[in-house]
């Protein structure tokens, strides 16, 4: 605990909750019986939450008690995403934005939002990671998700008759290939990808497509006209699942930070030299704009380990000395599909 406490107060918190209910104890979970109850109590109170570990110690908790929120309606991968990393039982609930998801934790309306933050083609979703410091919220676990997707139009529809498909910009992008092909196709943003299939079938348009997934076009009764449109076969995007509070987690082997440094020669230098010098594996590092501060820039980094660990806690707390802001965004268990 005494690790912990010197890193972050609130982390620092959490461990007294921990420690102080005695719900959710590792070893507990291991030997003894366990009150299901009284730990699907305290799920709903949105406290001690390892649903991770839970389910690796095959103790059945009642999903449906929990709530989480993705982008779009069903049919997205963002659902998808959810799926996967909750299972069918948890509520899902359908946000219109990004935002909207974010709000909805930071209110206590939903437990977690499964929000996608990067794309192994095109990049970084970038509205996320502002959202994450706009809003306060934590990382509790991410997922990866292969993304497949297909040309979808009305049963009938004809490639060469289409005039325009919808999707969402990334969609758009990740099959910038198939589009430089079929140049009489006007691409069409729109704000997701299950949301260009609803709309599809909605216009009753043979004209019009959709770029998404397969479950999109069963759920709304659409034809694969082309399948695996996306430029790279090994397309996979990376959700955080995002939650109020920290879930402190003995299996996290994934840490993500945020920091700002001074404008001085060599501040990220010096900054990811900590990281070096305690053997700690650098997994990720990208800048965001600070908004009301032109020119400055949070590093958001994700470095291999557990904060229980003392080298993890060292370099830490030494990057923390040297940055104008610092944040723990949270310490998770990473997504087996990771560098396969
Ligand atoms: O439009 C969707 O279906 C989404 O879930 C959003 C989203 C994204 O924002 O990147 C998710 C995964 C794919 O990369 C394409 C779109």
């Amino acid at each position: 605990m005494a690790l912990y406490q010197k890193i972050e107060g609130k982390y620092n918190q959490m461990n007294i909750e921990v420690i102080s209910h005695e719900i959710i104890n590792h070893e507990q979970i291991n030997h003894e019986q366990i009150n299901h109850e009284q730990i699907n109590h305290e799920l709903i109170n949105h406290e001690i939450i390892n649903h991770e570990h839970i389910r690796q110690k095959n103790v059945s908790l009642d999903m449906s008690l929990l709530s989480a929120g993705y982008q779009g309606i069903r049919g997205a991968y963002s659902e998808e995403a959810l799926i996967s990393y909750f299972g069918e039982e948890i509520q899902a609930q359908a946000f219109d934005t990004f935002e909207g998801v974010f709000k909805a934790v930071r209110d206590g309306k939903i437990h977690y939002g499964v929000v996608p933050v990067e794309n192994s083609s095109t990049g970084d979703i970038k509205d996320v990671y502002d959202l994450l410091i706009a809003h306060d919220l934590k990382v509790v676990g991410e997922q990866y998700l292969q993304i497949k997707h297909h040309l979808l139009g009305l049963p009938g529809s004809l490639v060469g008759d289409i005039q325009k498909v919808y999707s969402h910009t990334q969609g758009i992008e990740q099959c910038g290939s198939f589009l430089s092909t079929h140049p009489a196709i006007t691409p069409v943003a729109y704000s997701n990808t299950a949301k260009s299939a609803a709309l599809v079938e909605a216009t009753g348009d043979k004209h019009i497509t959709a770029i998404g997934s397969r479950r999109a076009a069963v759920i709304y009764n659409l034809a694969i006209l082309k399948e695996n449109i996306q430029d790279n076969v090994t397309n996979s995007t990376r959700f955080l699942v995002i939650a109020k509070d920290h879930e402190p987690k003995a299996e996290a082997d994934r840490l993500s930070l945020v920091f700002s440094l001074p404008h001085k020669a060599g501040a990220l230098y010096h900054a990811l030299e900590k990281f070096a010098v305690h053997d700690v594996n650098l997994l990720r590092i990208i800048s965001r704009p600070i908004k009301n501060k032109p020119w400055f820039y949070f590093f958001f980094v994700d470095v291999a380990g557990n904060l229980a660990a003392p080298e993890i806690v060292t370099a830490i707390e030494e990057v923390k000395d040297m940055s104008e802001y610092f944040a723990v965004l949270g310490n998770y268990k990473e997504n087996s599909m990771q560098r396969e």
